[in-house]
């Protein structure tokens, strides 16, 4: 027996004891072919294999045929699959294996070690996330004959004559009817009804049903229909405050989809007790990092089945679909199920209404929010984190692909600092985004970090070391690094506050004599009657020199207004407008762009250096603007 046999049978024996110990009963058979349960060794809760990453290895070869198990267990190296016949768990085993059967009847593939057993144990996990109130599921609200007829109400392949009416998203195409539905502020638009679109009277009865049930109080006017593919969604948001009604509801055909609510736990607790509702303390699932404040909760919405949105969950929650090919799905017996999406089609009824709104979720609601201050954002934390992960954080991870795309000529100036470091230091890039400065001197350790997940991965897959983490809790010691820099980060902190622990936190990690580079985005972008990089990129059509926007609609975060791209900044705090233009899919000729707003906060001459002043410990080396931005070289004390 060679070293590896050797060492492969070792592990096969502490699999197989594991197993003999923890479930006496499910020995491993040798005629297996009627088993549909794999048991597999040694990837479990504890291997840091995730729900989804186990799922898609097991899933793989059955792919277009639903769905399967996974039962995970608390502190255990070991994980069971459940199929739903034995010819797929015994297909699932052989894709995983590669060598013969071994004697003990356990299989290898790429170090996986797996066997069938008889049947799947039973779980305990942790009970599941409570629902947001407000919402509820309808299922089998329509019919099998209802659905298949709805199915086939919208020709998809012809555009529609008037890009009010649809068009195709970059993740899913749309249809409306009675009103347009504009993404880009969530709103209804009730100046201009649809004359060539009124609500389909093929779904007049359904809302009929709807309103003489009780589900609904009013009878919509309003419909959107969506189209989702296998891997599209739709990104999380508040259907608009004021240009709907309380209620909404979603009619789900085709595939299932988990859909993903969304909601600032603090800002939530604070609104539950200004109602003083005896409703029970929070106690959901942090969704993001330890330092987020965003809860989560999860639904699948089944083919027939009508979600309903009322109360919290239409006013202060988000809803969402993520894009991607596979939902995991934490079933009522506590086993995981990976479920595969397949085409989804959805009607949102709306009921259309005018004027401010008046919902009791004050907090929540940008229509009884003190009118926006044109100087700096509140000192309110809570309000400027949330803001930073839904207007910073959630959009690159958003627009990750496309803003990199944008993102590949370094500053010269940054390569002329990074150029200057002696070979062998240690680099650090705090909010690295695709990664475009790492790399640039080989003869460093560079190490970047971002709390996209989106843009980090793309830095990741160009071979960098990276880190997920917030700029305001680096995962490092102090004085770990010969340098830092920090470019166009500091901007997209939403307060005073944070921008300064920001600044601190990059001091914090350097070494002694180590430097720093800082470049924030300037209010100013005319520097000496030259027009910033950015100001020339404008094109023809916004060609007025100083301009506001309307302001963004927000929920759970103040209202803020929209700065018109390739423009003169007019205030410091702002959203910024990103666009993703979507691709002409298919048939369909027309298009209808994503706008994402981004929070910044432009930094005025001498605000960064004053900021630096406040830090003892460093020495400010050059301060100087560069396009349209503020920038500073440091050096620790
Ligand atoms: O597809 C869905 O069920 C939800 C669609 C949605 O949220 C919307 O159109 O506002
Ligand atoms: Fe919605
Ligand atoms: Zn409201």
């Amino acid at each position: 027996m060679t070293f590896m046999n050797k060492k492969y049978s070792k592990k096969v024996a502490r699999c197989v004891k594991i197993l003999e110990k923890d479930f006496p009963s499910l020995c491993p058979g040798m005629s297996t072919d009627r088993y549909q349960v794999i048991y597999i060794g040694n990837i479990g809760h504890t291997t840091g294999y995730d729900e989804t990453s186990i799922l898609q290895l097991l899933h793989l070869h059955q792919a277009e045929k639903g769905s399967c198990q996974l039962a995970l267990f608390p502190g255990k190296q070991y994980s069971f699959v459940q199929y739903t016949d034995e010819e797929s768990a015994n297909a699932a085993l052989k894709t995983l294996t590669r060598d013969a059967c071994t004697k003990e009847g356990l299989h290898q593939h790429s170090k996986v070690y797996a066997c069938l057993v008889p049947s799947m144990p039973a779980v305990a996990w942790p009970t599941m996330h409570d629902c947001p109130p407000g919402l509820r599921l309808l299922e089998d609200f329509i019919n099998v004959e209802e659905e298949h007829s709805l199915m086939n109400l919208i020709d998809w392949e012809t555009a529609p004559s008037d890009s009010h009416l649809g068009g195709s998203l970059k993740n899913r195409s749309v249809r409306h009817f009675g009103y347009e539905f504009e993404y880009g502020s969530n709103s209804i638009d009730a100046s201009c009804p649809l004359l060539a679109a009124p609500l389909p009277t093929e779904l007049l009865a359904i809302m009929d049903r709807m309103v003489k049930q009780g589900t609904l109080q009013c009878m919509p006017d309003q419909i959107t229909v969506n189209r989702y593919l296998p891997g599209q969604g739709i990104p999380a948001h508040t259907d608009s405050h004021g240009s709907c009604g309380s209620e909404l509801a979603s009619l789900s055909l085709g595939g299932p989809v988990l859909m993903n609510w969304t909601a600032p736990s603090r800002l939530l607790q604070q609104q539950r007790e200004a109602l003083s509702t005896d409703l029970p303390a929070a106690d959901h699932d942090e969704i993001l990092s330890p330092t987020d404040t965003l809860m989560g909760y999860n639904m699948l919405l089944p083919p027939r089945s009508l979600c309903v949105f009322s109360g919290e969950a239409r006013y202060c929650w988000q809803h969402g679909i993520k894009a991607r090919q596979y939902d995991v799905h934490h079933s009522s017996d506590g086993h995981l199920q990976l479920v595969k999406r397949q085409l989804r089609v959805s009607f949102t009824f709306r009921r259309s209404r005018r004027g401010p709104c008046d919902c009791p979720y004050k907090l929540f609601c940008p229509d009884q929010q003190s009118p926006p201050q044109n100087t700096s954002l509140s000192e309110n934390d809570a309000t400027a984190e949330v803001l930073e992960i839904r207007h910073v954080q959630s959009v690159y991870d958003n627009i990750a692909p496309h803003f990199s795309d944008t993102r590949h000529k370094p500053w010269p100036n940054v390569r002329q600092f990074i150029d200057g470091l002696s070979p062998g230091a240690w680099l650090l890039d705090v909010g690295c985004g695709n990664g475009k400065y790492l790399g640039l001197n080989a003869s460093l350790l560079q190490v970047g970090c971002d709390n996209s997940t989106g843009l980090l991965s793309i830095a990741q897959g160009r071979g960098h070391e990276t880190v997920l983490c917030n700029c305001l809790a680096l995962p490092f010691r102090d004085a770990s690094y010969d340098a830092v820099i920090c470019i166009a980060v500091l901007h997209h902190l939403a307060s005073p506050e944070r921008r300064m622990a920001g600044l601190r936190e990059l001091v914090r990690v350097l070494r002694s004599s180590g430097r720093g580079l800082v470049y924030v985005w300037a209010l100013e972008q005319t520097m000496a009657h030259r027009p910033s990089s950015y100001l020339k990129q404008k094109t023809s059509k916004n060609a007025a020199n100083v301009k506001t926007t309307e302001a963004a609609e927000m929920n759970g975060t103040p209202s803020l207004p929209v700065h018109e791209n390739r423009t003169q900044f007019v205030q410091q705090d702002m959203f910024v407008p990103w666009k993703l233009k979507a691709k002409t899919s298919e048939a369909s000729t027309s298009e209808i762009q994503q706008v994402y707003h981004r929070f910044y906060h432009t930094f005025r001459d001498g605000e960064l250096e004053q900021m630096c002043s406040n830090i003892d410990d460093i020495n400010i080396l050059k301060s100087f603007y560069d396009e349209g931005n503020w920038c500073i070289i440091f050096e620790k004390k």
